[in-house]
C-alpha cells in the first residue's frame, strides 16, 4: 500500500495515474462499520479490476470546525495504525489529507471535482452519514448530482449490533468502562495501542514482576485505569502479558499515569523498542496495598488469570 500525504492545494503529480475505487471517511478506529465500507469498496474494485484507495484526514475535522485543541485530541487509531489495518483489508492507496481551513472551505462541487474526480475515482463508496460540507448541501444523496456522471456513488447502510449503532462514540464509552469485550466486538479486532518502552523506577524487577513501561503514542485513547490481560508485540512476536494503567498508588501518591506490561515468559531488556499492546480483558481496579507482599500476591493471581485466559484465546489469531 502506498501512503500519499496531501495538503490543499495539492500538486497533481502526487496522484497516481490510474482510475481507482475510492472509500471516504475519517475511520477513527476502523471499526466494523468502517470495515464494511472498505470491504464493499474492495468488492467493487475487484469487479471493475481497479485499485482500491481510501481517503482520510491527518486529524479530526472538529479541530477546524469546533475549535477542538489538537494537543488534547485522543483517537482510537493513529494514522500509522489506520494504515496497518487498511493494508490488511487490501487497500492500495491511502490518501491522508491535511484537514485545514483552506481544505474545509471548499464548496461541495469543488471538493468533488478536486478530491474525488481529481483522484481519478471511477466509483465512490461511503457510509450513509458521510458529508463533505454542510449536511443540507453535501450528503450522500446529493453526491450523485455533483458527480455529473463521472463516477458511481455507492452508499453503505448503517451497521448495527443488537439495535445499537456501531460507532466510535460507543467504543470510547466501552473503553471508559473497561468493557473490552464490547469495545473489541464493535471494533472487530482487539483494541491496540502503540508506544515505546521507557525506563520506570526499576522497582518491578525487585518485586519479581519486571514491567515494560510504555510511553504511548501522542493522542492515544487509553482504556480506564486498572489491570488488564493484554498481548504485546515486541520485535514482530506477540507475547502474553498483564498490564496496569494507573499511578502505582501503593508506592507514591500523585505519580503520573503509567502504562506498564509484565510480559510472561520473557526476560530481555527492551528499552527503546516500539511495541503494540492489545487489550483483551479488564481484571480489576488498581488497589492501594498496605505492603509489597500483598501486591506480589495479587500480581501472582493476575498472572494466573492471564494464563487461564490464553488457554482458550490463542495468540496467533491477529488478523486486523
Ligand atoms: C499486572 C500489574 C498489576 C498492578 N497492580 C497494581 C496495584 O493494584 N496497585 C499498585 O499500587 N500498583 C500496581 N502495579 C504497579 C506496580 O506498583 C509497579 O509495576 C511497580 O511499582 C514497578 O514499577 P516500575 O516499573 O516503575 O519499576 C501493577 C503492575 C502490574 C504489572
Ligand atoms: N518479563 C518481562 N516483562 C517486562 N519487562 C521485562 C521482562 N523481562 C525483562 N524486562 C525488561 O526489564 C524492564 C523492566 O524492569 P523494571 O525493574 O520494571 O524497571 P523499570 O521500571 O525501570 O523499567 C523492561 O523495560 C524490560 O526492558
Amino acid at each position: 500500500m502506498e501512503i500519499i500525504h496531501m495538503h490543499h492545494p495539492y500538486d497533481q503529480k502526487l496522484i497516481p495515474d490510474e482510475q481507482v475505487v475510492l472509500a471516504l471517511g475519517y475511520f477513527d478506529g476502523v471499526h466494523r462499520g468502517h470495515q464494511e465500507v472498505i470491504k464493499r469498496a474492495k468488492e467493487v474494485a475487484e469487479k471493475k479490476n481497479l485499485k482500491l484507495a481510501v481517503m482520510s484526514f491527518n486529524h479530526h475535522p472538529s479541530i477546524v470546525f469546533q475549535k477542538m485543541n489538537p494537543e488534547t485530541m485522543q483517537y482510537l487509531s493513529t494514522v500509522n495504525r489506520k494504515a496497518e489495518i487498511f493494508e490488511r483489508l487490501g487497500v492500495d492507496y491511502f490518501f491522508v489529507i491535511s484537514f485545514t481551513s483552506a481544505f474545509a472551505s471548499l464548496r461541495p462541487q469543488e471538493f468533488v471535482d478536486q478530491y474525488i474526480s481529481g483522484l481519478h475515482a471511477a466509483a465512490v463508496v461511503a457510509g450513509f452519514d458521510y458529508t463533505y460540507g454542510p449536511r443540507e448541501i453535501a450528503d450522500m444523496k446529493q453526491l450523485v448530482n455533483y458527480a455529473k456522471g463521472r463516477f458511481e456513488v455507492i452508499e453503505v447502510a448503517e451497521l448495527k449490533n443488537e439495535a445499537e449503532k456501531i460507532s466510535s462514540t460507543h467504543i470510547r464509552e466501552a473503553l471508559a468502562e473497561g468493557n473490552m469485550e464490547k469495545a473489541n466486538a464493535y471494533l472487530g479486532y482487539v483494541y491496540q495501542i502503540e508506544g515505546t518502552v521507557i525506563h520506570g523506577d526499576a522497582r518491578g524487577r525487585l518485586l519479581g514482576f519486571p514491567t515494560a513501561n510504555i510511553q504511548t503514542e501522542k493522542h492515544t485513547r487509553l482504556p480506564r485505569n486498572g489491570v488488564y490481560i493484554v498481548s504485546i508485540r515486541v520485535n514482530g512476536t506477540w507475547y502474553r502479558g498483564t498490564a496496569s494503567i494507573g499511578h502505582n498508588i501503593t508506592f507514591e501518591a500523585g505519580r503520573d499515569k503509567t502504562v506498564e506490561v509484565y510480559i510472561l515468559d520473557f526476560d530481555k531488556m527492551i528499552y527503546g523498542e516500539d511495541v503494540a499492546v492489545r487489550w483483551h480483558h479488564f481484571i480489576r481496579s488498581e488497589i492501594k496495598f498496605s505492603g509489597v507482599d500483598e501486591l506480589i500476591a495479587q500480581l501472582k493471581s493476575d498472572e494466573a488469570e492471564t494464563i487461564a485466559f490464553f488457554k482458550d484465546h490463542p495468540l496467533d489469531e491477529v488478523t486486523l
